[in-house]
């Protein structure tokens, strides 16, 4: 019964990041993923373009399907406003209970509220359980076939405002090819691509950010 790569991703911050200290916390997730295991967090390249544009939103209220070890979590989280919040979906117990102790390593386990189960039920949830109204910003970064009718849920649930912003990841690589067909053909959507790489390789992949219109 050895350890599984999100419980030695976990030793590695535990082990080399400086609690309270989100940026140390990526630096060394990142440093990990590069140098001793491959690991499909978004990573430092399409990391920035993540930054820039929750910089861009400044969202009080942000939605994150797809937590695995917490990476992103913490990229967005410690770039909140005060006040604001991240809500972040997770369907694996295991990932979520290593992105649990990742997410307090970095100090902002305020900012974050972790939530185990499907998107498809968890999603019509989100107005009752966490008193949401809309969402200002969404990441997908789940099943890349979750990506279409997750997006169609929130707008069947009301959670998207005019102006809300979905940041999807993997658009190339695994890809998701009917989600990009989708919100790139919609009139109920202003789409643009960002060219990048799959994490810690060469290999093309990239970012879709996808303004919804109202
Ligand atoms: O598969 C990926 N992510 C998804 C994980 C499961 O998510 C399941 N999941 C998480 C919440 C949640 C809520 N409801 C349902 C399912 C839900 C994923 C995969 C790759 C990748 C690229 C090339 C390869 F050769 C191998 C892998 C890269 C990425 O960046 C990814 O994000
Ligand atoms: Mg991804």
């Amino acid at each position: 019964t050895g350890s599984t790569r999100p419980q030695r991703l976990l030793r590695a911050v535990q082990k080399k990041a400086t609690q309270g200290d989100p940026q140390s916390v990526i630096a060394t997730i990142d440093d990990f993923c590069r140098h001793s295991e491959w690991a499909m967090n978004v990573g430092d390249e399409k990391g920035l373009i993540l930054d820039s544009i929750v910089s861009e939103v400044n969202p009080s209220t942000a939605l994150e399907l797809g937590t695995y070890c917490g990476y992103s979590t913490v990229r967005i989280a410690r770039l909140l406003p005060p006040g604001g919040r991240c809500i972040t979906l997770e369907f694996n117990p295991a990932y979520a209970a290593v992105a649990r102790q990742v997410i307090a390593w970095a100090g902002i386990q305020d900012k974050v509220q972790l939530v185990e189960g499907p998107s498809g039920d968890l999603i019509p949830q989100m107005k009752e359980l966490f008193g949401v109204q809309t969402f200002d910003f969404v990441f997908l970064d789940h099943w890349k076939d979750r990506y279409l009718p997750d997006a169609k849920l929130l707008e069947e649930c009301g959670l998207l405002r005019e102006g809300t912003v979905l940041l999807a990841d993997n658009v190339i690589c695994p890809g998701t090819p009917e989600y990009l067909q989708y919100v790139r053909n919609s009139p109920r959507y202003e789409s643009r691509y960002f060219k990048s790489h799959l994490e810690y390789t060469k290999v093309e992949d990239g970012l879709e950010k996808s303004v919804f219109l109202g």
